[in-house]
Formats: structure tokens, sequence, C-alpha cells
């Protein structure tokens, strides 16, 4: 970002402020849900008041020299960070590390019964299977009906959406879910982001997708991809997934299959698209992803080569959800206006972010957006999740 004077980074140690409350209330709810959510022996609920305790009062913790992913967490920062209060080190960081430790402690890494067991998979499971994804799926079959256009747009609003589908926000934020979603988008790149993916020659495409959270998100992704595979106007989808259980509901390979049994499962047209991105798997047209970085406390500008060759190749990458858009651009606190191309401008392709906005981190908006938005709002709009956006950079 040569040409974009920085903004101060967000840490978590101003009492009051949105990343104070997720590091002194959302962590220990969700210690909490956790908890109470699995039939988990004494060394696991000790381990838990050990977090506890430690994340909301303690420092950080060096990693032991055996654990498996100790040479990452000393590349993202760990060393710098030991001894420090959660509070005190990137917002980001801290987050990242308080679901590493999360995972630690219930067992999920280690090579004993609970090895591989998602903390979070109770919560994922009971969204897939609500009364309100059967009535997503049975849309379907009206949309199948309608203009290819329409489907396409009508997907794309789906999967932008589904970013309001967050288990880890709706936690800390009473009536999230039932509070309306505000009309019209905060920004609407989406004519940009289709021209990006009109092609002369069908079919000839990629499109990598960044995905956020399983279930009511990842639903909705995935009917994008197979409407873009099945219209032509891509040829290959790459979904990029977390490598472990993250941010309560964000989606691991195992929440890709769950969501795509759930599919084929439900009939109508929503079992064909299921069936057919079931093929396309097969087929190697869809390709899955679960590369480290995806679960690292470090913005995107900082992604290693290989994930940067994946994202060069593609058309068009798609980032979505909150948190992928703090990495997108960097968890910083940027005035709203800064243009979401200069802060892109290090990403290796065309990049398009879908995101509603639970955080303080915004960029790209016009001076009359933003200020309609204070005047009705405060500053709440950036938190509420009620707003979305569509941003688009191509550098084509
Ligand atoms: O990435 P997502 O699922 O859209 O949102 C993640 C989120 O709930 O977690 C972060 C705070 O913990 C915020 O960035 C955001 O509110």
């Amino acid at each position: 970002m040569p040409d974009t004077p920085s903004a101060p980074l967000l840490l978590g140690n101003q009492p009051g402020s949105f990343p104070h409350s997720v590091l002194a209330e959302r962590h220990p709810a969700i210690i909490k849900q956790v908890r109470e959510a699995f039939p988990y022996e004494p060394g696991q609920h000790r381990a838990l008041d050990e977090l506890l305790a430690n994340c909301t009062k303690g420092e950080i913790e060096p990693l032991p020299a055996d654990a498996h992913d100790r040479d990452h967490w000393e590349t993202w920062g760990l060393g710098e960070y030991t001894g420090r209060s959660w509070f005190d080190v990137p917002w980001l960081w801290s987050e990242s590390w308080f679901y590493r430790s999360l995972l630690q402690a219930v067992g999920y890494f280690g090579t004993g019964p609970w090895q591989g067991i998602d903390p979070f998979r109770p919560f994922k499971l009971a969204e897939l299977d609500s009364g309100e994804t059967d009535e997503e799926l049975a849309a379907l079959d009206d949309l199948a009906g309608r203009p290819a256009a329409e489907q396409a747009q009508a997907l794309l609003h789906g999967s932008l959406w589904g970013n309001r589908a967050d288990l880890g926000f709706r936690l800390s934020a009473a009536g999230a879910r039932d509070a309306d979603a505000a009309p019209g988008l905060v920004a609407d790149d989406s004519d940009r982001l289709w021209s990006l993916l009109d092609t002369t020659a069908p079919g000839a495409g990629t499109l990598c997708l960044v995905a956020d959270n399983a279930g009511r998100e990842l639903v909705p992704d995935l009917l994008l991809v197979a409407h873009l595979l099945q219209s032509g106007r891509i040829g290959r989808a790459v979904l990029h997934v977390k490598p472990y259980p993250y941010y309560v509901s964000d989606a691991t390979t195992a929440d890709v299959v769950d969501a795509l049994r759930r599919l084929t499962g439900a009939g109508g047209a929503a079992a064909a698209y299921g069936r057919q991105l079931w093929a396309a798997l097969a087929e190697g047209r869809l390709t899955l992803r679960a590369h480290p970085f995806s679960g690292a406390p470090l913005p995107y500008a900082e992604m290693p080569g290989g994930l940067r060759a994946d994202f060069a190749a593609a058309t068009l990458t798609i980032v979505k959800g909150d948190l992928n858009y703090r990495r997108l651009v960097g968890d910083r606190l940027w005035a709203p206006t800064t243009p979401f191309a200069d802060v892109t401008a290090y990403f290796p392709g065309p990049v398009a972010a879908l995101r509603t906005l639970k955080s303080d981190v915004i960029t790209g908006l016009d001076a009359r957006t933003e200020a309609a938005l204070v005047a009705a709002e405060d500053q709440r709009w950036r938190t509420s999740g009620t707003h979305a956006l569509i941003q688009v950079r191509d550098n084509r």
C-alpha cells in the first residue's frame, strides 16, 4: 500500500470499544457455550478454566517445543507477543490466538480421544438443520424459472446476506439476528463484479472464493459457485476454507461436506445444485483448499507465495465476511473514505469483498454515504451487522 497513509491498528485495550468487548465478554461467553455443549472430562474443564483466566487477565504464553504448529506461530509473531496482555497486542492477533488456545484446551490438537472434535459443531449443525435453511432451499425452486441474470443477482445477494449468519457475532450482539437488514448497500460494485465474470470464452475463468461461515452462509456460497459453473461464467472454482474450527462458525472441509449432504438431501433445485457440486469436486472443477494462512492472525498483505499464486491465477477472488475483510484491507481504523482500491493494491488479482458490517473497519465509502450513516446511527452502523457492501478492485 505504498501511497496510502496508514491508520491506527486496532487493539483491544480501550474499554467501551468493540474490540475490548470481544476480548472481555465474547470470548468468555464462547468458553461457556462450548463447555455446556459437550460432556467434557476433568482435564478439559481445568484447561478451559485456565484459558478463561488467561485470556481475560493473563499474558500470552509460549507454545510447548513440540506443538505441531509452533513454527507457524513463531513466524506469525508469537515470540514478539509472548508475555504481553491479550489486550495490548493487535486485536486480530489475540482473537486468532483465542481460537487456537480453545482448540488446545478441548484436546482438538492432541493425540487423545478428543482429537479433531470440533467444539462448534453442535451450533453449526443446528443452524444447517433449521427451518430457515429449509425455507431458503425451497425458494430455489421458484428462482429456477427466472432469467439467468436475475438468478445470478439473487444468488449473489444470498451469499452476501448469508454473512449475517455468524454464530460468534450472535453470541455477543443480542437480537442481532432479528434486527432488520438495512435496505441498500453502503457500497455496491456488483456491476463490476459481473463484468469481471462476463467472458467471451465460456467456462474459461477461475473463481477463488474465500469462505467465511459454515451453515447458512456456506450454503448460499455453494449455490453461487454452482450457478457460476453451470452458466459457464467460470469453468473452475477454488473454495478456501479454514484448516481448523475458527471464529465459532467459520467453514472447514467437514462443514463443506455437511452442507453438500444437506443440499443433496433437500430435493428440488437445491438437490440438483448439490449433485452438480458433488460432481464438480470429483471432476476437479471445484477444488478445496485449507491453507494454514487461512487461520493466521495476519492481514492478507502478508500472505505467503503459494497462496498469492492461487489468487494471482484467478479471474476473480471473492472474499467473504467481516473477518476476511479486516484481513483484506488491514485491521485498522481507516478513514471510511479511504479508497478500497488503494488498500487492496497489493492483492495479486481482481478481488471482491462481500461483507455485512460487524466491526469498526471500513474503507471505500463515499463521503455522502458516510455522513448519512453517521447522522442516522452515530457509529453503530459499523458493528450492528445490518449493513452490507460489495466492493471490487480490478487490477487488469
Ligand atoms: O467474519 P464474520 O463471520 O463475518 O464476522 C466475524 C465477527 O463476528 O468476528 C469479529 C469479532 O470477533 C468481527 O470482525 C465480526 O463481527
